[in-house]
């Protein structure tokens, strides 16, 4: 489609020639004295087409919004607002409809807000940046904010899934693995499926998950974006595209605990996040603070893990150890740094066991920097598992009025950003692969 077309911005209007391919909007500004201006669009990257008609007047106007590509990997919302009589404004929509057909981009989201996430500005975030991107590509939603932890599963108790077509997390990690958890026990509880049995089969939900990075900590979203930017990860929710992702079931005592996303870190990484976590008042300091604090009071825990390797063999460690850490999202070692892997057809673990102190500083700051060799350090065992069973069993204990057992000290797990207090003498986690699916075209998944 071919056409000559005013673009129209604050400064007034400009003739402009408009070209569509099958892959590509071009758009040349003429200028007598300089060298002609060009916009160019890949047709992938619109967000949405309106037209309007003026009254009393023979000329419309066709607005598109589409995803602006800056240095990166930031994505920028953008406007090309473009006039003309109405019959070559219509023939330049239709042109669209056939090149990039959105009928199966989402059109209606169930939003979960956490107002308290990292510096409480999720809510506003949500309602001045992003919405306003939502309701100019025709997407309708329903927001429920959060009023206390845990309540994330109240958002799901009216809502029929079938009517929905992505659930957005407004918040940070932590806020993320909350949502997904309540989603998926919501798509088990309809199908009567008995989640708190670590071998159940669980049926997948058929409705992808958005993440709005607004907290703390947004792994999450630098993982699937490469950047933590609100706009960014709107404008991805708004193309549809998807990637498949693994969870972490965490089972304590025959109760389900919850479904991670991210990570599931038990020793050293949990006892430093509940530094953190008491230490609130501190803000991001006490990120600097108490992971330094924990290392330098890092203590060996007598464990067992037994864990089931993928051709179906289980083997067990024994011995001391200073962590058994998860990374759901796995890091894997290309290129000289760490990448994350979505949907591994495993769970990587890595046991930490004794070592003297400057390695084990040497090998958690590559982790930090996702430093190439992070996990070659010969203190480490690292294995590919479908399951895993951490057993306490040598820690001293106490036996409550119900006869139940509970550990004397207090060990932590690092559950996606949030401290777990393991006070039970064994805890199982289990690769959860593919339950669901996230809005985000990240490189390493095949699904979208
Ligand atoms: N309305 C609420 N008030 C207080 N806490 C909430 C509320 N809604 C959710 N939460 C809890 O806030 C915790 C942290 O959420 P989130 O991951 O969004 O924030 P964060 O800033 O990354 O984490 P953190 O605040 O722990 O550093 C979650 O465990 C969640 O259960």
């Amino acid at each position: 489609m071919e056409g000559s077309f005013t673009k129209v911005s604050k400064g007034g209007g400009r003739q402009c020639d408009v070209t569509v391919t099958k892959s590509t909007l071009k758009c040349v500004l003429k200028n007598s004295i300089a060298p002609n201006i060009q916009v160019e669009v890949n047709l992938s990257d619109i967000l949405a087409i309106q037209t309007g008609a003026r009254e009393n007047s023979n000329v419309s106007s066709v607005i598109i919004h589409y995803a602006g590509r800056k240095k990166d990997k930031l994505l920028t919302w953008e406007k090309l607002v473009l006039a003309a009589e109405p019959g070559l404004c219509t023939e330049l929509k239709d042109s669209f409809s056939l090149a990039c057909p959105d009928g199966d981009r989402p059109r209606h989201f169930l939003v979960i807000v956490n107002p308290h996430s990292g510096t409480k500005t999720g809510s506003r975030i949500f309602h001045k940046k992003v919405a306003p991107l939502f309701k100019a590509c025709g997407i309708t939603f329903k927001v429920y904010e959060t009023t206390r932890p845990n309540d994330a599963r109240t958002a799901f108790q009216d809502v029929d899934l079938s009517t929905v077509q992505g659930v957005i997390a407004v918040g940070g990690d932590g806020f993320f693995s909350e949502v997904v958890t309540a989603l998926v026990l919501k798509q088990q509880q309809l199908h009567q499926v008995n989640t708190d049995d670590p071998n159940c089969a669980l049926v997948p939900v058929n409705v992808p998950v958005g993440v709005i990075p607004c907290g703390s900590g947004n792994y999450l979203a630098m993982y699937l974006h490469g950047i933590i930017d609100p706009i960014t990860a709107a404008i991805k929710i708004v193309l549809g595209k998807t990637t498949a992702t693994n969870l972490a079931s965490i089972h304590i005592g025959g109760k389900l605990i919850r479904y991670a996303g991210l990570i599931s870190c038990f020793g050293l990484i949990g006892n430093m996040m509940a530094m953190c976590e008491r230490h609130r008042w501190m803000g991001n300091v006490r990120y600097k603070v108490f992971p330094l604090k924990g290392i330098l009071t890092r203590k060996l825990v007598e464990a067992e893990v037994s864990y089931l390797k993928e051709n179906g063999e289980w083997q067990v460690y024994n011995g001391p150890l200073y962590s058994v850490d998860l990374n759901v999202v796995n890091l894997a070692d290309k290129n000289n740094k760490l990448v994350p892997v979505f949907g591994d057809s495993a769970l990587t673990i890595h046991i930490a066991s004794v070592c003297p102190l400057g390695e084990h500083i040497k090998q958690l700051s590559k982790v930090a920097d996702w430093t190439t060799g992070a996990y070659d350090f010969n203190f480490l065992t690292n294995e590919r598992v479908l399951r895993y069973k951490v057993s306490l069993t040598s820690l001293p204990t106490l036996r409550l009025e119900t006869g139940e057992e509970r550990l004397v000290d207090k060990l932590y797990m690092n559950l996606d950003g949030e401290a777990l207090l393991i006070d039970r003498t064994s805890f199982d986690v289990s690769l959860q692969a593919g339950l669901i699916e996230l809005f985000g075209d990240h490189p390493s998944s095949s699904a979208h």
